[in-house]
């Protein structure tokens, strides 16, 4: 690969309007019908330049647009030369995946785009019949589009001739590159974007896709969040860390929150101990099966359910505009990581706050990721007498938080069985009824 050519980093003028970056009537008249009626900065820079049918790099922080960004060039490519499985769009997590479907969905509605969502933990099977429609474009994380390139009869991507991989750097890291380099060897030459708001500066890793003759498009600041998003720190004791947490969410009472932890136990008892406080809250995990997933984020994105509990299958991409603030209750182990956990706030130019949980045992990894933002954060510090008065009811919903889970456990299940007996008896609504 050659080395990518950098272009600007701002637009000396920024074009006002999608047209004058040389898209079609029919996809302005799309963006102007979600709302879309300027260009941000990273769809102003780089629709031009993939447009002219360049490999491009495209960085941007969190919530600025970068799906159109990519979507727009590659649904007016297909426009100018419809064909079957045209486009290949990449995403590391399944909730993801299927956001960006329906952002292409709804961007292609007006030239009648057939798009396929191939994601696990669902069945394969509609999956396939899907493919049998000949889509212009696939949406997929990788495992799962890898199984049907092996396994569906009649699929190829043979004649592919875009692909994208959103929130590349993951894509490309460690835990993914087996399964790219397998998948990327199955792929013909094609045009390629790169997406991230953080990107790995490894040429090695960029390598794996294959780029030709890229432009790397940046429009991040250096500290690669957004500008609106106030972040604030709290030091405190770790044995303080739940008390502290519940005063926070009780000044924010109604707002909505995602809350991050590093485990999944840890996101099942965080959700617990809140909804013993009469918080609604909801988990995310891993260990869910995928239409728990799926519903906890509907009952999120539809405000039944507040709070999210997330451990980092919600970290990157998700974009829901009323989420009001993130707390990380545990650090993340990477400043990227906290890049992307805190910009699921502040988008499309919202403003937002961001809190992080740092105790006795997380100040180098604090420093670390401070430095990596380039400046210092401010301390949230509240009054501890103030925030002392819920230590009883904390205490007791950390212990009927625990009880509930060792129970769930000696079930045999990772997730609770519906309802134990004990749990109904409480009779709260149904948040007694979902998963944790
Ligand atoms: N030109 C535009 N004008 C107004 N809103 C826009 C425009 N383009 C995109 N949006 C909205 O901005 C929000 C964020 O966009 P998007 O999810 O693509 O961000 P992103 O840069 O991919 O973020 P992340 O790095 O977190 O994945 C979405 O709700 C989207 O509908």
């Amino acid at each position: 690969m050659e080395s990518p050519a950098h272009i600007a980093d701002v637009p000396a003028e920024r074009p006002q309007t999608f047209r004058e970056l040389g898209v079609i009537d029919s996809l302005c008249e799309a963006c102007d019908s979600l709302g879309y009626s300027t260009p941000t900065p990273i769809q102003a820079n780089c629709i031009p330049v993939a447009l002219q049918g360049r490999d491009v790099i495209g960085l941007a922080e969190t919530g600025s647009g970068k799906t159109a960004a990519f979507t727009i060039p590659l649904l007016q490519a297909l426009m100018e030369n419809p064909q079957p499985y045209h486009s290949l769009i990449l995403a590391p997590t399944r909730e993801l995946a299927q956001q960006i479907a329906q952002t292409v969905e709804a961007l292609g509605a007006v030239i009648s785009v057939r798009c396929t969502l191939l994601i696990g933990g669902v069945d394969m099977i509609p999956q396939a019949i899907s493919l049998g429609k000949k889509p212009h474009v696939i949406v997929a994380t990788p495992g799962r589009l890898l199984d049907h390139l092996e396994n569906t009869k009649g699929f190829s991507l043979r004649h592919l001739k875009y692909l994208v991989l959103d929130e590349a750097d993951r894509l490309l890291d460690l835990d993914f590159g087996p399964i790219l380099d397998k998948l990327l060897r199955l792929l013909p030459s094609r045009k390629t974007y790169l997406f991230s708001a953080t990107m790995s500066s490894k040429v090695e890793s960029l390598q794996r896709a294959s780029l030709s003759n890229p432009v790397k498009i940046s429009v991040s600041t250096n500290n690669q969040t957004a500008s609106n998003l106030l972040q604030f720190y709290l030091f405190i004791p770790h044995k303080f860390k739940d008390v502290y947490l519940v005063h926070l969410l009780n000044e924010r009472a109604g707002q909505m929150g995602i809350l991050f932890t590093r485990t999944i136990m840890e996101t099942q008892r965080l959700a617990l101990m809140l909804r013993n406080l009469n918080f609604p809250a909801i988990p995310i995990h891993g260990q869910l099966s995928q239409s728990s997933r799926l519903a906890s984020l509907n009952k999120f994105r539809s405000r039944s359910r507040t709070l999210l509990i997330a451990t980092d299958v919600a970290a990157r991409g998700l974009d829901i505009p009323a989420v009001d603030f993130v707390v990380n209750c545990d650090l993340p182990q990477d400043s990227k990581t906290y890049i992307h956990r805190v910009g699921r706030t502040a988008r499309a130019g919202k403003s937002g706050r961001a809190f992080s949980i740092v105790t006795q045992y997380d100040v180098e990894i604090w420093l670390r990721i401070e430095a990596a933002l380039g400046k210092k954060v401010d301390e949230y510090k509240p009054e501890k007498d103030e925030v002392m008065i819920f230590a009883n009811r904390v205490h007791d919903a950390q212990r009927m938080a625990i009880s509930a889970l060792k129970e769930q456990n000696q079930d045999g299940k990772g997730t609770r069985s519906k309802g134990s007996g004990r749990q109904r008896k409480r009779g709260r609504d149904d948040m007694d009824q979902e998963e944790v």
